[in-house]
């Protein structure tokens, strides 16, 4: 069966149909993953408008430029509605329903903002109007917010993170053209039943693979370990794989904030145990090691982390490489010292990860090592 994943092929169809010539279109009544994409897409083209809702948090998106020069800007100027009413093109995409949850730059996103928009998506997983979430963020933490939600959050709705990289007033400005993408993809049907998401110029990346990986760059966004899972190409959106079944487990979302103490190390040369007797004396109840290469650090530094152990703070030894796998007792024998390793996490992903589980009260360590693997 041809597979088609655009409006623009969709509206050839819709058009034979209308001129009675022969096009079939399964019941609706199946689930979107049981309806070839021909009928599923069909379906929306003939369906009204889906109604998309997005959640603004501030960001570059919402930014706002200082000079002309295109050299200074200040980050969450403009109000959720104003941004959404500057972008005029998103009613020819969805029909768009606005809630402002915070005006920060993501390096300031909390624990408690994190909380606050997975209680407005709960809601809006059961609003049966609400066809699927946008969430306008800054880029500096944006794949810790989609990694977090995808971590607590059953969902069956798209759910995608978009901000930019240019502010508004920079001849480069790119949160527009993002913000329609991600409303593109939101309201998609394909985009339905998958990991939460982030959309960023023109590309589509699940949450557990994406990183920033340029402090400016418009392509900043990439995932080097899996690549993007789709992308918008003008009308169309393609993904590169059918929505696979749920992520097997999400876990309880924590009751508070702020969740309990993670702290990372980055290790680097003439690395001593100081940082990680700090992180201990602070009442961190995990460590993430930022390790050189596979997760490894400094005689010191293993002796540090030993010490924290016993003392029962939680070790997981992630890398500052920015690619790649960490496995267990390669260069450090894991069973031996009790550690955890973060597969193919990154530092800031397995800090929110471990402290999901610490506010799950989930302790027992062959329990979280299950927990770090991919579950797909
Ligand atoms: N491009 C951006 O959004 C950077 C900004 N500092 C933020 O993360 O909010």
């Amino acid at each position: 069966m041809q597979y088609i994943t655009d409006k623009i092929t969709l509206k050839y169809l819709f058009g034979l149909t209308c001129l009675g010539l022969s096009c079939f279109v399964q019941p609706i009544s199946a689930s979107p993953s049981q309806i070839p994409l021909e009928a599923n897409a069909m379906h929306h083209a003939i369906q009204e408008k889906a109604t998309i809702l997005i959640l603004t948090t501030g960001g570059t998106i919402a930014g706002q430029a200082t000079n002309d020069k295109e050299l200074g800007y200040q980050a969450a100027q403009t109000s959720g509605e104003s941004l959404i009413k500057s972008v005029p093109a998103l009613k020819n995409e969805a029909n768009i329903e606005v809630c402002a949850i915070s005006q920060i730059g993501s390096q300031d996103m909390s624990d408690h903002v994190l909380l606050d928009l997975a209680h407005h998506i709960q809601k809006a997983e059961e609003n049966p109007k609400i066809s699927g979430i946008v969430i306008t963020h800054g880029t500096d933490t944006m794949e810790e917010t989609a990694f977090f939600l995808n971590e607590v959050i059953p969902h069956h709705k798209p759910i995608i993170l978009v901000g930019a990289m240019r502010p508004a007033g920079y001849a480069s400005a790119d949160g527009s053209a993002n913000l329609i993408d991600a409303v593109k993809v939101a309201s998609n049907p394909l985009a339905q039943n998958r990991s939460v998401m982030v959309v960023m110029n023109d590309s589509i990346f699940a949450a557990r693979s994406v990183q920033k990986m340029n402090t400016q760059n418009l392509d900043a966004f990439r995932a080097p370990n899996i690549g993007p899972i789709g992308v918008v190409n003008t009308e169309h959106v393609h993904f590169f794989q059918p929505a696979i079944s749920q992520k097997s487990t999400t876990f309880m979302l924590p009751s508070q904030a702020p969740f309990p103490r993670v702290d990372i190390i980055y290790s680097h040369i003439q690395m001593d145990g100081g940082l990680i007797e700090d992180a201990v004396k602070r009442g961190a109840k995990g460590i993430i090691l930022a390790g050189v290469g596979d997760g490894n650090t400094s005689a010191d530094a293993l002796k540090a982390l030993q010490e924290a152990r016993k003392k029962g703070v939680i070790i997981v030894r992630s890398t500052r490489v920015g690619s790649g796998f960490v496995n267990r007792n390669v260069e450090v024998n894991d069973d031996q010292n009790q550690f955890i390793v973060s597969e193919d996490l990154n530092p800031q992903k397995a800090r929110l990860l471990l402290q999901i589980l610490l506010a799950n009260k989930i302790n027992n360590l062959d329990q979280i090592q299950k927990s770090f693997s991919i579950l797909y």
